[in-house]
């Protein structure tokens, strides 16, 4: 359970955020809708606690466990991708490799390819982001762009990840600028001058 409210932000005199509210039930899906600078990786940021807000709240339940994938994701760019996702998940003694390898597989990422990430593209970057924020078991991610990069073909993995992720009841927020095909949400919200609409 993730409640935000009435957060507020200002970077110097140019306010980003303006009494954000919303809240996220388990299994919910929530879409935050906006242009290129609207503040919807501040939002992701303060939520993470990256950034602390000016005014407003964040609270999350006892149990929860935060995944994120914000702006481009770094990586230690002279390993694999799977040597990648160990160390990350290793940092909270939390690896599984066999849901590692299957999550790679199913992003059509060989886990055995011994190629850099140094040498991946774009798309692939953002899947090895998008395995990290999932690949603990985290029951609140927030994702922003995922989809940057990624060809149709792993759109469909990805929503069908998705999918999955539902079912297990953990909840997603994805903060794009337009819509990921084949995707259906819970809430819709919409960031215009640093104030959130709710449709
Ligand atoms: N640390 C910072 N210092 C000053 N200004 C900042 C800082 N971080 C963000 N901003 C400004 O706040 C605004 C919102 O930025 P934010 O990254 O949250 O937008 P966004 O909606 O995620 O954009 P994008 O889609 O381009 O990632 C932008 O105008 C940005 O320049």
């Amino acid at each position: 359970m993730l409640n935000v409210k009435n957060l507020s932000k200002s970077f110097g005199k140019k306010e980003v955020l303006r009494k954000v509210s919303f809240s996220l039930k388990p299994g919910e899906r929530l879409h935050i809708i906006g242009k290129n600078g609207s503040g919807k990786s501040t939002i992701f940021k303060i939520i993470t606690g990256i950034l602390k807000q000016n005014s407003g709240t964040v609270e999350l339940g006892e149990q929860d466990t935060i995944g994120a994938l914000i702006e481009n994701p770094g990586f230690l760019e002279y390993e694999s991708g799977i040597e990648n996702l160990k160390f990350l998940a290793n940092l909270n003694n939390n690896y599984n490799e066999e849901k590692v390898k299957q999550l790679m597989e199913e992003f059509f990422l060989d886990p055995n390819d011994p190629q850099a990430v140094k040498k991946y593209s774009v798309g692939m970057r953002q899947k090895l982001g998008i395995i990290q924020a999932i690949m603990e078991n985290q029951n609140i991610i927030l994702l922003d762009e995922p989809t940057r990069g990624i060809d149709k073909e792993s759109i469909q993995v990805f929503v069908d990840i998705l999918t999955k992720l539902k079912n297990q009841n953990r909840s997603v927020i994805i903060a794009s600028h337009d819509d990921i095909p084949g995707l259906a949400y819970d809430q819709e919200l919409k960031l215009q001058d640093g104030v959130l609409i709710s449709e």
